[in-house]
């Protein structure tokens, strides 16, 4: 099952790739301060009008990622490189108008990334004014209805406020409104998990098509591993703020290969096998998690292996083996 009748075949020249980027936060009050290592050197890879999925349990470290792509958190070390630019050198302190029209974002809430003041017409021809062609500023009200129209919605929109629109037809609008940049990449944050299960797959159907359609790059973040496989060409396991295991979907996800995603995909459930949940089973695959990974607080080193060249499959495996 695909979201898209044909995926398409990444070009060899990547819109994003993302070196041992690592973040840490601190959190708790004056006596229980501590740190969170959110990213630990993490690496991934977008070819052009490419999907990756970065799938992972609550807390992995995906949104985080995400949001330093998005230049919305500054991450301590690594390399973000857009379009062959090291965008951490070259525009240090915060990212250039040019950059933020490049790479656009996508939220999970759509109630809440709206500003309620204003009418769909200001959200989209914002946008288009800020970052658009000079085509397309030339009557940014037209580009609106257009961009309207390619997400699903028509001209009529144009003139409501946010609080008249249903969370899909918001999130339709908050695509729209990334599109108006005209965007090479796109950060779509769970962009259907506070959605009603009916309308998510229209929204997985838009993205896929705006892929198919225009060339643009998706960094689709989820839970949900199904949406993955349905969406995304190639899927990326994060767990404890590092990327595990990544390949072609279809492959990853059909044979996994590190502990951690053989849990993720024994909690999806399957009405193939009901009555299969094994609490004993799932305790085993905790221990052999830990095992790959070591304590929390002192993580074994690891290197990427390639289980599969031909579907890009690689996991990463600790340094000093298994044993
Ligand atoms: N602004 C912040 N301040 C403090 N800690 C944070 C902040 N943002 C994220 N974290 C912590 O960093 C870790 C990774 O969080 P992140 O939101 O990236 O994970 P996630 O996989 O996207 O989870 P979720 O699906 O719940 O958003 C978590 O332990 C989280 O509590």
């Amino acid at each position: 099952m695909s979201a898209t009748t044909e995926k398409t075949t990444p070009t060899a020249e990547s819109a994003l790739r993302v070196e041992g980027l690592s973040k840490t936060f601190t959190v708790g009050g004056m006596l229980s301060r501590r740190k969170v290592r959110a990213l630990d050197s993490v690496d991934l890879d977008i070819g052009t009008g490419e999907i990756v999925a970065l799938v992972g349990e609550s807390g992995s470290g995906k949104s985080t990622l995400a949001r330093c792509v998005a230049r919305l958190e500054a991450p301590e070390s690594g390399r973000i490189v857009v379009d062959g630019e090291d965008v951490l050198r070259t525009e240090r302190r915060r990212a250039s108008r040019a950059y933020r029209g490049r790479v656009q974002m996508v939220f999970q809430d759509p109630f809440g990334s709206l500003n309620p003041v204003h009418r769909i017409e200001y959200v989209v021809t914002r946008s288009v004014e800020l970052h658009g062609s000079p085509e397309a500023r030339r009557d940014p009200r037209a580009r609106a209805a257009e961009l309207l129209e390619t997400v699903g919605l028509d001209a009529s929109y144009l003139d409501r406020f946010p609080h008249e629109l249903s969370g899909g037809q918001r999130q339709r609008v908050s695509i729209a409104r990334a599109l108006g940049a005209e965007p090479q990449l796109i950060l779509a944050d769970e962009p259907t998990s506070m959605l009603d299960v009916s309308v998510r797959i229209g929204i997985l159907n838009l993205l896929g098509r705006l892929r198919d359609e225009t060339g643009v790059s998706i960094l689709y973040v989820t839970h949900d591993l199904a949406s993955a496989r349905y969406l995304a060409d190639r899927t990326v396991v994060m767990y404890r703020g590092r990327a595990v295991e990544g390949g072609e979907s279809l492959a990853l996800l059909g044979d996994p290969v590190h502990p951690y995603t053989q849990l993720l995909l024994s909690a999806v459930p399957d009405p193939e096998r009901s009555g299969s949940y094994d609490p004993v089973r799932r305790a085993e695959m905790r221990r052999e998690v830990e095992r790959w990974l070591g304590p929390e607080h002192a993580p074994r080193a690891v290197v990427r292996r390639t289980v599969d060249a031909t579907s890009q499959h690689w996991v990463a495996e600790p340094a000093d083996g298994l044993a």
